[in-house]
């Protein structure tokens, strides 16, 4: 068990983080469970742009939630690691992303950040993709749900509920490219001409060149989770989203792989043939069935039809495009949480990005963090706190005080700012 002492010590191995004195560490157990303490240390990444309004609101929410909950009994002692601009400002001009970060999140399991910032064309990559890369992060998990009242799109968004696992560690996502007319992209044109017989680059001289790696063993380990969910959550079916179509060997290899596996793991049969297939929910009994769809189609279909998809498996970009395609239908990324997990380690975020314009205008909607700091109560088994939580959302929607986003789309609603929504949820808990 963790002293003050413990923590004193743990402190003085990192440059800038501060460990709590109190509160001790969630661990893992060697059947991936974890152990959390009463008083467990959660590390946090603040984020850039609008990640200074929404983070410090859903610590209050979490905090008044989580005493509520539990009389006093447990308590979260919030341990701030950094990331992004913030980690510039504390660690020097070029430090966007400080290895102790890496081995805070790694060493405390359980985990939440805000926002970060990444540039469109050059600049730094993207460290929300180098987090869950070098954290090997592999589920992206984004559940869609509908709240009632929250102003939608469509006409029926209650009939919008799906949970997408999006494969986190590989695809384009992996960041292989090379710059048009560098020595690298002419060299690699040069060697797919020349030594792989490829014919079909239509202007070689000013192409940039990316890559897509797509692995049986990535795609496994995805759709494995995606059906343990199915089977734990007791839902209809899980389908693979990809455009296998066109990108044979990556996205069609995807699609063959999670079918492989569902019936290598999990029993699956084929249905008329295939390659639909279906398995007993060894829980329920009830039957789970697996399909697919190719990615164009999917987007008309969850319109069109969203009640026929429930669990969905699919890669790293078409995941990122299907997530806020999806929340848009139930409220938009003002309310749309996640989580990016590995067998062990748990890192939860908003769907959305820092919204740079209105960054420290304590404007927008909190909702997003405040519901992926929800998934982290549940994951770490209090449900009781959780549970709480996604009263006092619905509440406060019912209540109609809401964020801009909601209140320019909701008839009599009054609107408040984002510290005010985080209130709001606190009158209502
Ligand atoms: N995981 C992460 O950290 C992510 C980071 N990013 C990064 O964020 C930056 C900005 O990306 P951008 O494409 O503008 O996407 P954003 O998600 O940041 O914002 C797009 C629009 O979504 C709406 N929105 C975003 N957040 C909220 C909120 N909390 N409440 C209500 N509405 C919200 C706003 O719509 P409106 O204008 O209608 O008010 C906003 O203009 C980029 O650098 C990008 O790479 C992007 C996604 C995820
Ligand atoms: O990393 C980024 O900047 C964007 C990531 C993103 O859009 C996402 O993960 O949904
Ligand atoms: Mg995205």
């Amino acid at each position: 068990m963790y002293s003050a002492q413990a923590n004193w010590r743990l402190s003085h191995m990192y440059q800038h983080i501060k460990v709590p004195a109190q509160g001790q560490k969630i661990t893992v157990n060697a059947d991936n469970s974890l152990n959390v303490p009463n008083e467990p240390i959660i590390p946090f990444i603040e984020g850039d742009g609008t990640g200074v309004d929404i983070t410090p609101v859903m610590i209050k929410v979490v905090d008044a939630v989580v005493a509520k909950a539990y009389a006093g009994k447990k308590k979260i002692h919030w341990m701030e690691v950094f990331a992004g601009e913030k980690s510039t400002k504390v660690y020097g001009p070029d430090v966007w992303l400080p290895e102790e970060t890496l081995s805070a999140v790694r060493d405390y399991v359980v985990s939440i950040k805000g926002p970060l910032t990444t540039p469109v064309g050059g600049g730094i990559r993207s460290l929300n993709v180098a987090l869950r890369q070098q954290l090997d992060l592999f589920v992206c998990l984004r559940p869609i749900q509908y709240f009632a009242g929250v102003p939608s799109p469509v006409k029926e968004p209650h009939k919008t509920n799906m949970v997408i696992f999006r494969e986190n560690s590989e695809d384009i996502y992996a960041g292989i490219e090379f710059e048009s007319g560098s020595d690298k992209a002419k060299k690699l044109i040069k060697f797919l001409q020349d030594e792989m017989g490829v014919t079909k680059i239509r202007f070689p001289e000013t192409s940039g060149i990316g890559i897509k790696p797509v692995s049986s063993e990535g795609t496994e380990r995805l759709m494995r989770k995606a059906i343990q969910y199915a089977i734990d959550n007791d839902k209809p079916s899980v389908t693979i989203v990809h455009k296998g179509n066109i990108m044979k060997f990556t996205e069609g290899g995807f699609r063959d792989w999670a079918y492989a596996l569902a019936q290598t793991e999990f029993g699956a049969e084929l249905i008329d043939g295939g390659p639909w297939c279906q398995f007993k929910n060894p829980k329920t009994g009830k039957e789970i069935i697996i399909k697919d769809v190719i990615a164009d189609a999917f987007l008309q279909q969850i319109l069109l039809r969203p009640s026929e998809y429930s669990v969905i498996a699919t890669l790293n970009l078409n995941g990122d495009y299907v997530s806020d395609a999806l929340a848009a239908q139930v409220g938009g990324i003002g309310i749309a949480p996640g989580a990016n997990l590995s067998d062990t380690i748990a890192m939860f975020e908003a769907t959305h990005g820092t919204a740079p314009k209105y960054a420290g205008k304590d404007y927008v909607n909190p909702g997003s963090l405040i519901l992926s700091a929800e998934m982290m109560l549940r994951h770490m088994g209090w449900t009781e706190a959780a549970d709480l939580m996604i009263k006092s959302m619905e509440r406060s929607i019912n209540s109609k005080k809401v964020t801009y986003d909601f209140a320019r789309l909701m008839e009599g609603a009054t609107q408040v700012s984002c510290s005010g929504f985080g209130d709001v949820m606190i009158d209502h808990l």
